[in-house]
């Protein structure tokens, strides 16, 4: 048996189902039509707590009511056979207009979710975004016995962390298709003495391997040794102070060795460190549960560890860079004038700046603060402009420097500008080669080697079918592209798009874009 869902999709699909996955369907599917729990309890002929027991996974679930809830929301909750891949039909050349909000970020909820579990008292974690990476996080974390439950407002969870964790049940299916599971190293070094974990996955994005982890973790007394798909882990924890070089600034082996500082007693000194946005978070969200941490937004970090977190804290995950700049590209790419809100700034000021350096045109609303009472943020307005390629190759750097997450949709902006781009992807071994998919809509897109792509532009994009691509960010840029492009569009496979962001054609849609999703 497998679950899809339009509201959660199918990658959330997992061989056994239980009731608490299905619950979190259902309560998916429901905010997706707009309703609240008394108003589909009146469609099922039942009460508001029964609706609520559904949804929290309390209650025994016959393949009929499941099949009466599909029938009530117009959405099928659960399907045998294998899943169905969803695709998109795009008919492009339109306008966008109005307002739209940057979501919290996958990058922050992923490191806090994991981080939740140096935590014995209770964590709230509030606006965090409904996607993909987050539930396989979640579902992990339940089948180790952590209970996280959503609030009815779907969007804030709540996670208690039980005194021993059960790692022999891992739910292996749901670590092996993200990469963030390698962040439980950090919390488990002070909690077990020998564990195991399934190896990381996620995107195609080529080689990209753990070894800066290792590097790091080892430092704090973990020895792993790598079988059968299967990372065994064994601990021999040390006090004192402690000094950690990384060998790369890395975010996710920079958070893995702020959360194995945390959960020890001493202060641990960790240079290199990544200050990018969703450190940053896991860093206000440590100091909650009484970690002092000296040097946030620095590359170098003091961190004032603590044995026995036990805090009963709330926090808000903050807003996503990445998810900003790819609302920010569906305006530009597209001529429009629309407003994207709650953009984080400190984290998209060379974007901006590279962006006006290409001749795009936009206006900046005061600051605020998001609601984490910590990162700043602005809402941006893009206007119609007549772009034109940069002197200079763009490619990313750590933090502050251009994010790397950005860098893909550059390509498209690149196409849409006239004059030859040179987009040097030094990071990932195969993630700009997936972007000379977007010669298929009529872009002139050279690939020099795997890293570095040769765009000239201005395109006059014509609409295509594409396969989407195995990755996440480039997939959102070929769909994007497509609302460029002038006639009919089919982007085939996209599950992987939810992923990372929420609802994401929805709301283009919500924007003017005109597309509609199919299945197989
Ligand atoms: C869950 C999460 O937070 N994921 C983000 C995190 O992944 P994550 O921290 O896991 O990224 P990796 O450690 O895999 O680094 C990405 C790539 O950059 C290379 N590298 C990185 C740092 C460095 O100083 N030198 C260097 O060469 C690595 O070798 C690797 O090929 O950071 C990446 C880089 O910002 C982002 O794309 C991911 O979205
Ligand atoms: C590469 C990315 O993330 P992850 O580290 O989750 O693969 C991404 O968000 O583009």
């Amino acid at each position: 048996m497998t679950v899809v869902t339009d509201a959660l999709p199918t990658a959330t699909a997992t061989p056994a189902v239980d009731a608490a996955q299905v619950g979190a369907l259902v309560r998916g599917a429901r905010q997706n039509r707009g309703l609240t729990q008394a108003q589909l309890a009146e469609r099922l002929g039942t009460s508001q707590s029964a609706v609520h027991r559904i949804e929290q996974g309390r209650q025994n679930l016959s393949l009929e009511l499941i099949g009466r809830i599909s029938a009530a929301l117009d959405s099928e909750i659960i399907s045998v056979g294998a899943p169905k891949r969803s695709h998109l039909l795009v008919e492009g050349g339109h306008q966008l207009e109005g307002r739209i909000e940057v979501n919290s970020s996958k990058n922050g909820a992923v490191a806090l979710l994991c981080a939740s579990l140096l935590n014995s008292g209770r964590t709230v974690l509030r606006g965090v975004a409904r996607i993909v990476e987050v539930d396989r996080i979640v579902d992990v974390l339940r089948s180790v016995g952590v209970r996280a439950t959503w609030a009815p407002n779907g969007r804030d969870l709540e996670i208690v962390r039980p005194a021993t964790l059960d790692l022999a049940n891992i739910d292996v299916d749901a670590a092996v298709r993200t990469r963030s599971i390698i962040m439980f190293f950090g919390p488990l070094l002070g909690l077990e003495p020998t564990f195991e974990l399934p190896y990381a996955g996620g995107c195609d994005l080529g080689t990209r391997t753990v070894e800066p982890h290792m590097i790091a973790l080892r430092r704090f007394g973990l020895d792993v040794t790598a079988t059968a798909g299967t990372y065994r882990a064994t601990v021999t924890p040390g006090t004192g102070d402690l000094s950690i070089v990384l060998t790369e600034r890395g975010d996710t082996v920079t958070e893995n060795a702020l959360m194995a500082a945390a959960g020890r007693d001493g202060v641990t000194t960790i240079r290199n460190a990544s200050p990018n946005y969703m450190v940053q978070d896991l860093c206000f969200y440590l100091e909650l549960l009484g970690v002092r941490i000296e040097g946030i937004g620095t590359t170098t970090l003091r961190v004032h560890g603590r044995l026995g977190i036990d805090a009963d804290v709330e926090y808000a995950v903050s807003e996503d860079p990445v998810e900003a700049m790819s609302l920010l590209t569906a305006g530009i790419v597209t001529s429009s004038e629309i407003t994207v809100a709650r953009v984080p700034i400190e984290f998209m000021e060379i974007e901006l700046a590279t962006l006006a350096e290409m001749g795009q045109r936009y206006t900046l609303s005061d600051e605020y603060l998001a609601r984490n009472g910590r990162t700043r943020l602005v809402d941006v307005t893009v206007h119609p402009s007549e772009l034109r390629a940069p002197i200079d190759k763009i490619h990313p750097m750590p933090f502050p420097g251009l994010n790397i997450d950005n860098l893909p949709f550059f390509a498209v902006i690149a196409a849409s500008a006239t004059g030859t781009t040179l987009i040097h992807d030094w990071v990932y071994e195969g993630r700009a080669i997936h972007l000379t998919d977007l010669t298929r809509l009529g872009a002139d897109v050279r690939l020099m080697d795997a890293h570095r792509l040769q765009i000239t532009g201005p395109t006059r994009w014509s609409g295509a079918e594409v396969s989407c691509p195995p990755a996440l960010r480039p997939a959102v840029v070929i769909l994007l592209a497509m609302l460029a492009s002038k006639g009919t569009s089919v982007l085939r496979g996209v599950d992987i798009i939810a992923r990372g962001y929420e609802q994401l054609t929805e709301r283009l849609i919500e924007l003017g874009a005109h597309i509609e999703t199919f299945r197989d």
